[in-house]
């Protein structure tokens, strides 16, 4: 890494006289007093790397994190991991990593007007009724949702009506914090020969919190931490659950994602390959059968981290998934298999776009095990143009011309200030396939 890009991404970490590095350092200081030393002696290489970048103090050291946007500026932000495999007309560059086998990413994809428009579309259009979100469970959230509650109450702070909480009388075992971290659940891999006894598990609604209050939207809003959308993902059993139906899948979301896989080279990456463990579905018919139906959007707040984990509950294995980074940047792992694989750091910016692909990568640990503070780019300071509203969010690589600052895009920037969104999109079922006919059907 540069030493510009260094200082660029080090002003998220803590300056050595502020407050907040000397709370973080009575903190360590505190908590690792009688930390018996050789505790980190039996971590994984997966929890090693994720305890380094967790870290508040001592701070992280990033020289060794993958940058592509340095790479891109020739400054060998990549130190040799990645590997351009293409470019686009205005010289951005397609890149794998070689240690990841079918992991791809396209820094930049999505253009500075595209970035602001997923965002409203994230918190306004997706975040509410029908699709869930985290807050679901425990609150009564208005149809509009609770960032549209939010607004208006911004609009009309003398009558903002409270979210009453949904636990009742009855003392119920709390499932944690709605603004919690995952929960660490072990789910079998789906596929097509357990398609149906992954459907036949109950999969109940989850229970209320005891322990949260009635409160007004704006307190809700940074405890927002995922949405559904497409096929409805059950988090408790971390499968999907059919019963509830397809969820929508907004067109320009689906467009912009076909748009990132019909980008990419796919012989450069995968055109060696022997086809092991690839099913009955390969690379060489994505542009016709690749068809998202399922994602998530996540909501992280500045202090937020998301555990290793592998995406395992989609019946098609090795279809692509294409995840979106929007505000904050983040470091991000991708190993393999086990733990046992040293992962990549990866410093995810935002409009960059990661498509996991392949038997290797689509059942490779990862995780977010930061967000890098005060990244913010400077373009979510100006308002969509105004057309953008309805407008495609398609990747428009020619920027247009700087839009007006409307005061209605201000609380997305408040918003964004201390939050990334990261829209990770999913291929469950092969293209044309409905749950419930006959598992033979899978296989044709
Ligand atoms: O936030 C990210 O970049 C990754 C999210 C992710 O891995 C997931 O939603 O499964
Ligand atoms: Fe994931």
């Amino acid at each position: 890494m540069s030493p510009s890009t260094v200082t660029s991404v080090l002003a998220s970490v803590p300056d050595p006289s502020s407050s907040a590095f000397k709370k973080a350092k009575r903190q360590y200081i505190r908590t690792t007093k009688n930390r018996n030393q050789d505790a980190g002696a039996n971590w994984t290489p997966f929890r090693a790397a994720e305890k380094k970048f967790k870290a508040r103090f001592p701070p992280p050291d990033l020289t060794d994190v993958l940058d592509l946007a340095a790479e891109e500026r020739g400054e060998g932000g990549g130190g040799g991991r990645a590997i351009s495999i293409g470019s686009f007309s205005d010289g951005k560059n397609i890149y794998t990593v070689p240690a990841v086998p079918g992991l791809v990413l396209l820094p930049s994809f999505v253009s500075p007007d595209a970035q602001r428009t997923l965002v409203q579309w994230a918190l306004r259009d997706h975040a509410r009724h029908p699709n869930e979100t985290n807050l679901d469970a425990h609150y009564d959230l208005p149809p509009e949702g609770i960032w549209n509650a939010h607004l208006a109450s911004l609009s009309h702070p003398k009558d903002v009506p409270l979210i009453k909480t949904k636990a009742s009388a009855v003392r119920v075992v709390s499932q944690g914090e709605p603004s919690g971290p995952r929960q660490l659940i072990s789910n079998d891999a789906a596929g097509t020969d357990n398609l149906y006894s992954l459907q036949a598990i109950p999969k109940p609604p989850p229970e209320p919190s005891t322990t949260v209050s009635d409160c007004s939207p704006s307190e809700l809003v940074p405890k927002l931490r995922w949405a559904n959308i497409g096929w409805s993902y059950h988090w408790g059993t971390k499968q999907y659950d059919f019963s509830k139906g397809k969820g929508h899948i907004d067109s320009r979301l689906r467009d912009l994602c076909r748009s990132a896989v019909s980008s990419v080279p796919w012989d450069k990456v995968f055109g060696g390959d022997t086809l092991e463990g690839w099913g009955d579905d390969d690379w060489k018919t994505w542009n016709e059968t690749y068809e998202p139906d399922a994602g998530i959007v996540n909501f992280y707040q500045t202090k937020d981290t998301l555990m290793a984990h592998v995406d395992r509950s989609e019946v098609c294995a090795t279809s692509p998934l294409v995840s979106i980074s929007l505000g904050n940047a983040a470091i991000f792992l991708i190993g393999g298999l086990t733990r046992e694989v040293e992962p990549v750091p990866i410093l995810l910016r935002s409009g960059d776009v990661v498509i996991m692909s392949g038997p290797s990568c689509r059942r490779a640990y990862h995780g977010v095990p930061r967000i890098l503070e005060n990244t913010l780019p400077e373009h979510f300071g100006q308002s969509p143009r105004p057309a953008d509203d309805e407008a495609d969010a398609s990747v428009s690589q020619t920027e247009s011309a700087t839009a007006v600052a409307a005061p209605a895009w201000e609380p997305y920037r408040t918003y964004m200030r201390n939050a990334r969104i990261n829209i990770n999109v999913r291929q469950v079922f092969p293209k044309g396939f409905v749950p419930g006919c006959q598992p033979q059907s899978l296989r044709q």
